[in-house]
């Protein structure tokens, strides 16, 4: 069966399209071994349709958020039809700036990653607990609990990546040590293969984001349930060539 390695890159809100033509030509020019690796870049909505056209075709686009539902009266959103409408193949959605600064809970994630799915659309959906949460000894609760919001929304898997993303490893440059991210995709696996199937756990690709970087992502790759990564800021840079490269078979 096999987890082919994925790695996204999330722009976040970053970019001029002058910079954009400039990561875009990064990759393109990019030597990786795309026989093992899914290379998928995430820029804003407003850039989506021009990276999509310079983009090499064996990378992919995601946008960074769709709407809980069909279109409408929703000023600022973006719509899952839109993404059909565009071909846009991915959304990644529940990332922590939106469920932290946007208030987005965890019921609301789940119906926008059903929704996504529901159009055809390939979701990288993300969770992830806080320093406190972390501290307080309740990552796994956590954790476990916004799975569960998604797997109580959601029947088939197969175009679903979940991103792990503990919120104090974003952007602090505090990367989770090889272990600690291998523990929590470990536990995740096995909540899913516990409330969802076996076979559900054993193809499902769990990534780590947090601060990784073209001098970590070897070791954290070469954990057993580290699938792949989602990278923010060295995204932007050439090294997420580097972190593309550090892909490893699974299985
Ligand atoms: O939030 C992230 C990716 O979605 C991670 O961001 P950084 O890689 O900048 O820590």
């Amino acid at each position: 069966m096999g987890r082919k390695f994925f790695v996204g890159g999330n722009w976040k809100c970053n970019g001029t399209t002058e910079e954009v033509k400039k990561i875009v030509g990064t990759l393109n020019e990019a030597k990786v071994p795309g026989e093992d690796v899914v290379v998928v870049v995430s820029p804003p909505y407003v850039f989506l349709p021009f990276v999509k056209s310079l983009l090499r075709s064996d990378f992919h686009v995601a946008a960074q958020n769709s709407w809980v539902r069909k279109g409408g009266a929703y000023t600022g959103e973006i719509s899952a039809e839109m993404l059909v409408n565009l071909d846009i193949p991915w959304v990644i959605l529940g990332h922590s700036e939106r469920r932290q600064l946007l208030n987005e809970t965890n019921e609301f994630v789940g119906d926008k990653v059903a929704y996504a799915l529901s159009l055809g659309r390939k979701v990288i959906a993300c969770i992830g607990e806080t320093l406190e949460q972390r501290e307080a000894g309740t990552t796994l609760d956590v954790v476990s609990e916004q799975t569960k919001a998604i797997a109580d929304k959601v029947s088939n898997w197969d175009n679903v990546v979940l991103a792990y993303e503990p919120v104090w490893a974003i952007g602090t440059g505090k990367v989770a040590s090889p272990a600690q991210a291998q523990e929590v995709h470990a536990a995740l696996r096995k909540w899913v293969h516990d409330n969802v199937g076996a076979e559900v756990a054993a193809s499902l690709r769990i990534i780590y984001g947090g601060s990784v970087n073209g001098g970590n992502s070897k070791e954290l790759a070469s954990q057993p349930d580290i699938d792949g990564f989602l990278v923010g800021g060295a995204s932007l840079k050439p090294e997420f060539v580097d972190i593309i490269n550090s892909a490893t078979v699974k299985n």
